[in-house]
């Protein structure tokens, strides 16, 4: 659906398609333990978070270089133009990268190639988030933001993603308050996998902004009512849940619900070369299973980019507003 969007929940890594594997694969002199994309794209069934991430970090041994990510995120952009994405706030996992030997400045400058002339290449403008791991310790954590601090320029928040369960928010006190002195804005992952009491912690202790995924709010009344008069925006992303288990179909899916009661819901792809689809193809899917109303769908798209970290270009903002409210629906 070209619906006007603002993406808000997007690992770069996982954007990483079969085709660009194999190719910088060839590029960088590695063999890949899959014979072809076919037999690559068998191995996308998961049973969970965890079996996901297996993969993930395993592929992402292909990216190596400026060029390589460079690449990645011209991918990724020319598919969400595609898609009707204006506004793209992007993760990317540093430790990830770190742990294999590159230096962080590979991947931002890398990222940066493709991200600083996207408005005019894509018709796409970006943000770039920096994501701890949540499984890695919290002075990994505080090293990787001192790490980064040459790159602050080009770095608008902090998030947290990663196996959520067993590594509550309050672990990363500290990193978020360090982040919050250096004027970055705060969201982190809650409710994926993990409890309720995970997205209160990431409000009360981390900060956040926003909650990527929040999607187990829906357990607790008293939150969801919290949730609603604080106007937390809540990252939702339906194809993702529908391949981790996290809902059972996506006929499932609450997000109807969620909408009905209140919350400032967006829709986004997560890990798109995964979990079979980009940013409109989530919109696809929740109008055409879900059966959302021309006017549920417009009112996400509006949240998509009220939502967004674009306080320091607030015309750009009105713009993509009005197109939002200008959409004919075909
Ligand atoms: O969906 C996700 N959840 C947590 N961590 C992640 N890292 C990439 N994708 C995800
Ligand atoms: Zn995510």
């Amino acid at each position: 659906m070209s619906l006007p969007k603002a993406e808000l929940h997007l690992h770069i890594e996982g954007t990483l398609e079969p085709e660009l594997a194999f190719e910088l694969a060839t590029r960088n002199g590695l063999t890949l333990p899959y014979a072809d994309t076919d037999e690559l794209r068998e191995a996308y069934r998961f049973e969970d978070l965890q079996s996901f991430l297996n993969l993930y970090y395993e592929l992402m041994a292909v990216l190596r270089t400026e060029r390589d990510f460079e690449d990645l995120a011209n991918e990724y952009l020319e598919r969400a133009a595609a898609q009707g994405v204006r506004h793209a706030e992007i993760f990317f996992d540093p430790q990830a990268h770190t742990s294999r030997g590159l230096e962080l400045g590979t991947v931002v400058e890398g990222l940066w190639r493709a991200l600083g002339d996207s408005e005019s290449k894509h018709g796409v403008s970006t943000r770039l988030i920096l994501c701890f791991l949540r499984d890695e310790s919290a002075e990994s954590a505080l090293a990787t933001l001192e790490a980064a601090k040459p790159y602050l320029d080009r770095i608008t928040g902090v998030g947290l993603d990663s196996a959520e369960v067993g590594h509550p928010p309050a672990k990363f006190r500290e990193v978020y308050e360090a982040a919050a002195t250096l004027g970055l804005r705060r969201v982190a992952h809650a409710g994926e996998e993990g409890p309720p009491e995970y997205i209160t912690e990431a409000l009360d202790v981390l900060g956040v902004e926003r909650v990527d995924h929040g999607l187990r709010c829906v357990e607790d009344p008293v939150l969801v009512e919290r949730l609603v008069r604080e106007r937390v925006p809540l990252t939702l992303c339906p194809l993702s849940n529908v391949r981790l288990r996290t809902v059972e179909t996506l006929a499932d899916h609450p997000l109807p619900a969620m909408l009905d009661a209140g919350l400032m819901c967006t829709v986004n792809s997560d890990d798109p070369a995964y979990f079979g689809g980009y940013a409109g193809d989530n919109f696809d899917a929740v109008r055409g299973t879900l059966g959302l109303s021309e006017e549920r769908l417009r009112e996400l798209a509006r949240n998509s980019f009220l939502a967004s970290f674009l306080e320091d270009d607030e015309e750009l903002r009105a713009r993509y507003l009005a197109e939002v409210e200008a959409y004919e629906f075909r």
